[in-house]
């Protein structure tokens, strides 16, 4: 579906309000590997800041890193929509996600003049995180403990956007952490105005159908009677999170969609939106 993009007239109440304030968004390993898609998210991104909205980019990459464990001959599996992470697994999710993935990306953003600096959770510890054992004991997956706010915040007032690879920092070494839940959880540590995950879908689908609005019950239902599943579960999960802890306004929309984040922002409600209540 095309949609109507508006005109700087059109959005300029909107640009007011949302003028210096965060707005986090994930961009999924699924549609990551469209030069148009990636060309469209970049622009969207350099656009908000040039209207001085603060954004800050969260990426996964779980398709890459599978191409990349495939060549090696490394089997993979998940639990729960979660990487089981063992060693070697790890060595090569730190490899794709935190160097080719986030390098490419950050090259994208700024030939569009982004200014976007690309870092991990391990950088100045970020991501700070424990063994996640939710699921039993699937390696090497971190769990975020804290974030280091202020190194972020410090990039955004210098005027970069942050681009972020979702590994973390442990007590006994590095950890793979899920990019979606990575996102909620920076987002809720900032008191983001939005957090916004962009996907290969038109948002949360119950038998087949796009939900407009989601409260966190609701959403809790999807995860308890498994209508979300696979890469759907850490989503809704981190959401409910964000949502509890004070982020106003979370929305699962579809990233292949062109210019999608400011669509988004701008008010055209395309995907889920997921609510307090
Ligand atoms: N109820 C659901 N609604 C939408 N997508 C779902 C649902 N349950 C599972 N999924 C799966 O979640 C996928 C998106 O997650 P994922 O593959 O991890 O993508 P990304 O790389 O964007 O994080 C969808 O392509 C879909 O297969
Ligand atoms: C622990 C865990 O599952 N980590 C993810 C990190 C990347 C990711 O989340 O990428 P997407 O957003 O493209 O799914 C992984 O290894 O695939």
């Amino acid at each position: 579906m095309t949609y109507r993009i508006p005109t700087i007239l059109d959005v300029l109440p909107m640009l007011t309000d949302l003028k210096g304030k965060i707005i986090v968004t994930k961009i999924g390993g699924s549609v990551m590997r469209s030069k148009e898609t990636l060309e469209s998210f970049a622009k969207d991104i350099a656009t908000m800041k040039a209207f001085g909205i603060k954004p800050i980019v969260v990426h996964g990459g779980g398709p890459e890193i599978n191409q990349m464990l495939e060549k090696l001959g490394i089997q993979t599996k998940f639990q729960s929509g979660y990487r089981v992470t063992d060693k070697e697994t790890l060595e090569v999710v730190l490899m794709v996600l935190a160097g080719k993935t986030n390098k490419h990306l950050v090259k994208i953003l700024n030939d569009f003049k982004a200014n976007a600096v690309g870092v991990c959770g391990v950088d100045a510890n970020l991501f700070e995180c424990e063994k996640d054992l939710t699921f039993g004991d699937i390696g090497f997956v971190g769990k975020i403990v804290s974030v280091n706010c202020d190194f972020v915040l410090d990039l955004l007032y210098k005027g970069y956007i942050p681009v972020i690879a979702t590994v973390g920092s442990g007590k006994d070494g590095i950890y793979n952490i899920n990019a979606d839940v990575a996102a909620a959880y920076l987002a809720k540590a900032l008191k983001a105005e939005k957090l916004i995950i962009l996907t290969d879908v038109d948002g949360v689908l119950v038998n087949g159908e796009v939900v407009k609005s989601l409260t966190i019950s609701q959403a809790q239902h999807l995860i308890e009677t498994s209508v979300a599943k696979e890469g759907m579960l850490p989503k809704l999960t981190g959401v409910i999170d964000a949502v509890k802890d004070g982020v106003k306004s979370v929305h699962i929309i579809n990233g292949k969609i062109e210019h999608a984040v400011l669509l988004e922002i701008f008010g055209m409600t395309l995907g889920t939106i997921i609510k307090e209540g």
